[in-house]
């Protein structure tokens, strides 16, 4: 199909002997005049040029050079006022269209499978990337096979009811489904060799955690690309560490580097042309360490920063993330199952709500959707009809008081107090240069002249093992006291508020009339630079409490008052 569409470029061309330099030239100088809905098509272009540019491959191919020329010029038509879009070949539009993100609750039995399955087909102008993580428990499963093969004994490794139990739902998944099971045999053994391999070894690095919680990934994706095509589909399986995805090598949390947006676009693209209408079905949360080669995986939930990144490096119109839910709601339904769906969010909103707590994304996942201005939706699997989230560059604020409210338990403050042996600027550096050689970070921070408060990322504490958690705070704290009076405060919880920080006047005069009403004492506080979120530490046992009784007054009991008079505000 891409070579028709460059073939059918080539009439269009505007100049024969146009050069790849003079190409990027001509794509840098239209980048200042364009006006913004062209903008993420000119990224992409030129996203795709550099490809073009540095692989030796493609630097003689006159033909994608031509479709390129085509394309910055039919940019430049648009601008004039002249909009000849329709009429004009878009190498990406013709490819890929959208990626759809199916989580493990979406694919957690054959009975979901199928239904994702329809819902994929019942969108047949689409040419989706599907992207799939494990099913339902399965990473937990794997997780728990693991600790529990570190001291079994080998003999008991074939008994731990964990993998059975992921073995148990891939095999007979597979027989609903009626896909042939030599899609799994293979992986099922290996990972049966894996277990045993810890059980003699008698030790779970993070390294063979990644390999170990891949089987999810790989297993749910082999089988559901066999059973699209059993259903006539022209579905293709890949795993992401083979498909392009490079990362670093920080195990069980690895970042994606840039490698691999290029390489994955080459590699989908070429496939594309080869087979074109194909359906890739991606792993999601993989990587190949770029140094060890090994797999890495992106952190829990990290699917949907595999979606995301898919969308960035293929320049697609819409990223969909399928969950359980109604979208991103007002709160966490688990602490109260009123909260209701938020229908528009900012990538920063959303960040911000990750980052803070909001199971429902990857905490890093808006990070390539904002980098390609590429618009995500979440929706639920389960009730596609619900309208879902759109989460965008920009939304209007002006109907916008709170939007949502975010918890974080069970966090670590500190309270750390100058003992004025240091000036102001070395107290603050100090402090800071030692959670930078710990590699501890930092949440939420509020400062005074001779004081820090501050809280510690639990999720990258949680990363450690336990003893190592324990011995890594002890130590922080007797450096920190060489310079202050520490106190280390456990079991607090971090509520954040995501809203109109425009508006942060009245959402704290709400906020402390709640706080004041059910005697709860608000720790220390502190609004973001992001200007989209406030943060409030309060104990622990009291997180609830507060989550049901904000979330009460601020979208149970709605009065206009707050909206009446405020102005558009538009956030971006
Ligand atoms: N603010 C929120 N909005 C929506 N869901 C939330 C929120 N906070 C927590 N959740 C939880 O996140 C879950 C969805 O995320 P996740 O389990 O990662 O989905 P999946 O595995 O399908 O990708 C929901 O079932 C819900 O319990
Ligand atoms: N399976 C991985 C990755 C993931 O993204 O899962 P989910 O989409 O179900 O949150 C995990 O459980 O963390």
């Amino acid at each position: 199909m891409a070579g028709e569409v460059l073939a059918a470029a080539v009439p269009y061309a505007s100049s024969q002997s146009l050069c790849n330099s003079q190409t990027s030239r001509r794509v840098s100088s239209l980048s200042s005049i364009l006006c913004r809905d062209l903008a993420p098509r000119l990224l992409c272009l030129q996203r795709d040029l550099r490809y073009t540019v540095n692989d030796a491959a493609y630097r003689n191919n006159n033909a994608v050079i031509r479709s390129h020329a085509k394309l910055i010029d039919s940019i430049a038509v648009e601008k004039s006022g002249i909009d000849e879009r329709l009429s004009v070949p878009n190498v990406y539009s013709q490819q890929y269209s959208i990626a759809m993100k199916f989580g493990g609750s979406s694919v957690a039995s054959a009975a979901r499978m199928k239904e994702v399955a329809d819902l994929i087909l019942s969108f047949p102008d689409e040419n989706p990337i599907i992207v799939l993580s494990a099913m339902g428990k399965t990473t937990n499963n794997l997780l728990k096979a693991g600790e529990v093969a570190v001291s079994c004994g080998v003999a008991k490794c074939t008994a731990i009811s964990e993998l059975n139990a992921v073995k148990d739902l891939h095999l007979s998944t597979v027989g609903e489904l009626q896909v042939d099971p030599s899609v799994i045999t293979e992986l099922l053994e290996e990972l049966s060799q894996l277990i045993t391999g810890i059980s003699l070894m008698k030790e779970l690095t993070s390294r063979t955690k990644d390999y170990l919680v891949s089987f999810g990934e790989r297993l749910s994706t082999r089988i559901f690309a066999a059973y699209l095509q059993l259903r006539g589909v022209k579905a293709r399986q890949y795993d992401a560490f083979e498909l392009g995805f490079i990362t670093t090598d920080e195990f069980t949390n690895a970042e994606i580097l840039d490698a691999t947006y290029p390489a994955v676009a080459k590699r989908l693209s070429a496939d594309w042309s080869r087979d074109p209408g194909l359906i890739p079905v991606v792993t999601g949360f993989l990587g190949k360490g770029h140094k060890t080669g090994a797999i890495t995986t992106l952190g829990r939930g990290g699917s949907d920063l595999t979606a995301t990144a898919l969308g960035k490096a293929l320049g697609l119109r819409e990223i969909q993330v399928w969950k359980d839910v109604d979208g991103v709601l007002t709160c966490d339904p688990n602490i109260h199952p009123v909260a209701s769906p938020v229908p528009f969010l900012t990538f920063d909103e959303a960040a911000e709500l990750a980052y803070f707590g909001a199971q429902v994304l990857h905490p890093q996942s808006m990070r390539p959707a904002r980098e390609g201005n590429i618009p995500v939706r979440v929706k639920n699997s389960y009730n596609p009809q619900a309208s879902g989230t759109l989460i965008q560059k920009c939304r209007d604020l002006s109907e916008t008081f709170l939007t949502s409210i975010v918890v974080k338990r069970d966090v670590t403050m500190l309270d750390i107090v100058s003992t004025r042996m240091l000036g102001q600027f070395g107290f603050l550096a100090r402090v800071f240069t030692i959670f930078e050689k710990l590699g501890i970070s930092v949440d939420v921070v509020a400062t005074s002249e001779v004081s820090i408060s501050l809280t510690l990322d639990p999720s990258k504490l949680w990363s450690r093992e336990l003893i190592q958690q324990a011995s890594e705070l002890d130590h922080m704290v007797k450096e920190l006291e060489k310079i202050a009076v520490v106190k280390l405060l456990r079991k607090r919880a971090i509520i954040s508020l995501i809203g109109n920080v425009e508006r942060s006047s009245l959402i704290l005069e709400k906020v402390f009339c709640v706080f004041i009403e059910k005697g709860i004492n608000v720790q220390m506080i502190s609004q973001g630079a992001s200007k989209v979120n406030i943060s409030l530490i309060v104990n622990d046992d009291e997180a609830e409490v507060c989550v049901k009784a904000l979330h009460a007054a601020f979208f149970e009991n709605l009065s206009s008052s707050h909206a009446d008079s405020v102005p558009c505000v538009l956030a971006c």
